[in-house]
């Protein structure tokens, strides 16, 4: 298994190109269940979860081809996909292929729309709470779908074709608005999704289904409205830049100093992580470019974070926050909302050195002067980069062990910081 090897203490100075969203790409990919023609997606990033994706797609019938690098361009510019559903030779998504990624479910939304059934197992994940599925069965069951969960699996039934209806999520999510958006588009009549999640990667994916022929309105926002139509077509999709990727680099600036462009970094997406940092004592400004990140000189200041769904801070850059706060002056509290159990970065911080105690779903981190390299783990996805973050600031040598929860949702992680000055390396094994 790899590892990576960081050497502490070097500021971070220079571009770092921002990839598309590993969480839009996921959903949209899966968009490609519901026509016979192509899609075609601009700007995925290179990442293990997209290729899990391609198997479990490719297992529905999905063809798929990359277009490879061009000549000139940069190793770091995102891939073009073409996906191709002409047929669904299987509307079965097995266990072994769904439980390795949450994301993965939401085939059960297209596949049920296009085919009036689907059996999918119930999904895997990052290990950061229980994360149940009623509020998917719920939507589709107001779709009109019969729904049986039995040895593992969700059996979804329609034989008359989904019809569309009034949907109010008593929670909000992510998964069940994308899966419940793409299902009602090919449902007779008109669905009203209300309580809908308003992260950018819903709206990202609207923008997709309506290139595709969908009639949604109000994606984005927390009522979307969705006017069935007969067939979806073909389309081509820029997938939007990676809000978390750009928000976990500029807490790496923040915390190691220096003055980093993220290059096609969008400032509206992270507006709250942004007005945190600048509480924190970090320049943020967004440029025409993306956005610059400096810190010269200036300490950081301890601020309390509360997870929030968007616009709110999310809960994917809390580690992160987390590991910034770890060399912070004071004391901060840190509260996670959305998932129960997303603190596995807490122990493994405490090897650095930091001062961190747990209170149900409060962290509350006591800033240190130092932290020093220690051999860690990662857990998670998001806990294992915050480890990085603080492995750039340790004194002495770090390696961080488990690295395939990184290479799920950072492209070319080493490469990125290297290039601004970072001493990283993967150790293969
Ligand atoms: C691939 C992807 O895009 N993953 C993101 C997505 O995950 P995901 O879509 O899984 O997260 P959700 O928004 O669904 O989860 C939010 C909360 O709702 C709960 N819940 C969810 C569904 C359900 O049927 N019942 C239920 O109780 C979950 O357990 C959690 O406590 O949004 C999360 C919240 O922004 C992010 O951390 C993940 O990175
Ligand atoms: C939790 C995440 O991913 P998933 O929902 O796929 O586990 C994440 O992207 O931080």
């Amino acid at each position: 298994m790899d590892k990576i090897r960081i050497v502490g203490g070097n500021e971070l100075n220079g571009v770092i190109p921002i990839s598309g969203a590993k969480n839009a790409a996921l959903p949209l990919m899966i968009a490609s269940l519901l026509t016979d023609e192509t899609l075609t997606l601009e700007n995925v990033p290179r990442l293990a979860d997209v290729a899990l994706l391609t198997r479990i797609l490719t297992n529905h019938g999905v063809d798929y081809s990359l277009n490879g690098k061009r000549a000139g361009e940069d190793i770091l510019t995102g891939q073009t996909m073409n996906l191709t559903a002409r047929a669904i030779i299987d509307t079965t998504a097995p266990y072994d292929l769904v439980a390795k990624m949450r994301a993965s479910f939401w085939v059960i939304g297209p596949l049920l729309a296009r085919m009036h059934t689907a059996r999918v197992s119930l999904p895997g994940g990052c290990a950061i709470g229980t994360r149940p599925v009623d509020l998917f069965l719920m939507g589709l069951e107001r779709l009109g779908a019969k729904i049986d969960v039995a040895q593992g699996y969700v059996q979804a039934d329609a034989p008359g074709g989904l019809v569309g209806n009034r949907i109010v999520f008593p929670k909000v999510s992510v998964g069940a608005t994308h899966t419940v958006m793409m299902a009602a588009s090919l449902a007779r009549g008109e669905t009203v999704i209300e309580n809908a999640a308003r992260e950018p990667e819903v709206a990202d994916l609207a923008r997709c289904l309506n290139a595709m022929g969908a009639r949604i309105s109000g994606a984005g926002t927390s009522t979307i409205v969705i006017e069935g139509v007969d067939r979806l077509r073909g389309a081509r999709h820029r997938v939007v830049s990676d809000r978390i990727e750009a928000g976990t680099y500029a807490m790496a600036v923040a915390m190691t100093g220096g003055d980093v462009l993220l290059d096609g970094a969008e400032a509206d997406l992270i507006e709250e992580p942004i007005r945190i940092l600048r509480a924190v004592g970090v320049s943020v400004e967004a440029t025409n470019r993306g956005i610059r990140v400096k810190r010269n000189g200036a300490g950081l200041t301890a601020v309390d974070v509360e997870t929030q769904p968007f616009p709110g801070f999310p809960t994917d850059l809390q580690a992160q926050f987390m590991a910034l706060m770890t060399r912070a002056k004071g004391r901060s509290v840190i509260t996670e909302t959305i998932f129960e159990n997303r603190f596995m970065h807490v122990q493994e911080l405490a090897r650095f050195g930091a001062r961190i105690q747990l209170d149900g779903q409060k962290a509350i981190v006591e800033g240190v002067e130092r932290l020093t390299g220690a051999p860690v783990m990662a857990t998670d996805l998001r806990a294992s980069v915050s480890l990085v973050i603080a492995g750039l600031v340790a004194e002495g040598e770090t390696t961080v062990s488990r690295v395939y929860h990184l290479d799920r949702g950072f492209e070319k992680l080493e490469e990125k910081i290297s290039r601004c000055g970072a001493v990283v390396e993967r150790i293969s094994g």
